[in-house]
């Protein structure tokens, strides 16, 4: 059954109503933790479980993915670092490019290689331009895709980053300051990059204290991703 991901966060960012999604890595929690770890994301009231990693072990991702459903009733979307980690199981896939980055290989040809798995596939496919901005630390993701990310001094590369994928036809976008990052994605960027674009932006890395986060919502950051915060208790 479908669960109009796309659409409820369209509706929610028209209706500026904040949403919450849970970054689970595969590779950093055990089957048997699965419904643990779904009570807690249901007390924090988030609205979707995001799951994916940079360096996730093939396989890993369905099982985890289908012992999560045994437990919530939350949207499941996947959120790959690569195309080995696409599974049926889920509800939805951010069909991402990595925008900030020149890397062939995260612009096309991760996606291409997606495509014999998504045959007869009932994932909503959500095209999604990520972008990567520095946070400070040596991220995954700056480390697998081998690409540069993009200062935050730099505002307007940013801002005509964004743009770019939503005339690409990108139905999110997404800023990036990498799991863990030392420093969050700059609240003016996230006002900048908002003023520009109609369609919902997601906002993600380093978040952890509340201040944080309503900063990240208040400078027009539809849905806000924590992973790290998390996994750390320490929301
Ligand atoms: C469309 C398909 C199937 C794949 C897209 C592949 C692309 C373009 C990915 C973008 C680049 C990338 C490697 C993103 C990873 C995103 C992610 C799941 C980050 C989660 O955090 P980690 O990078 O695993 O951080 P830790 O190592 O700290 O857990
Ligand atoms: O792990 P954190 O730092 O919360 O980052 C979440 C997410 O944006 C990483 O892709
Ligand atoms: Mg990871």
């Amino acid at each position: 059954m479908t669960k109009n991901i796309l659409a409820n966060i369209q509706e929610a960012s028209k209706k500026e109503k904040k949403l919450l999604a849970i970054l689970l890595d595969p590779d950093k929690s055990t089957l048997d933790e699965a419904g643990l770890i779904s009570e807690r994301i249901k007390k924090i009231n988030a609205n979707f479980i995001f799951v994916g990693g940079s360096f996730v072990e093939k396989g890993i991702t369905n099982l985890f993915v289908e012992e999560l459903k045994k437990h919530t009733n939350i949207p499941i979307v996947l959120f790959p670092g690569d195309y080995s980690q696409v599974t049926n199981k889920a509800d939805g896939l951010l069909f991402l490019s990595l925008l900030s980055g020149r890397n062939p290989e995260y612009l096309i040809e991760q996606q291409i290689k997606a495509v014999p798995y998504l045959k007869n596939s009932t994932l909503e496919i959500i095209p999604t331009g990520y972008i990567l901005i520095d946070g400070g630390t040596n991220s995954s993701v700056l480390k697998v895709s081998k690409t540069t990310p993009i200062s935050q001094k730099n505002i307007d590369l940013v801002v005509s980053t964004a743009v770019a994928g939503m005339y690409k036809g990108k139905q999110l976008i997404y800023l990036e300051a990498g799991s863990g990052a030392k420093n969050v994605v700059n609240p003016a960027i996230i006002a900048a990059v908002k003023k520009q674009l109609k369609i919902p932006l997601i906002v993600g890395g380093g978040i952890r204290t509340k201040t944080q986060l309503t900063n990240a919502y208040k400078n027009g950051a539809d849905l806000v991703v924590i992973g790290t915060a998390f996994e750390n208790n320490i929301i």
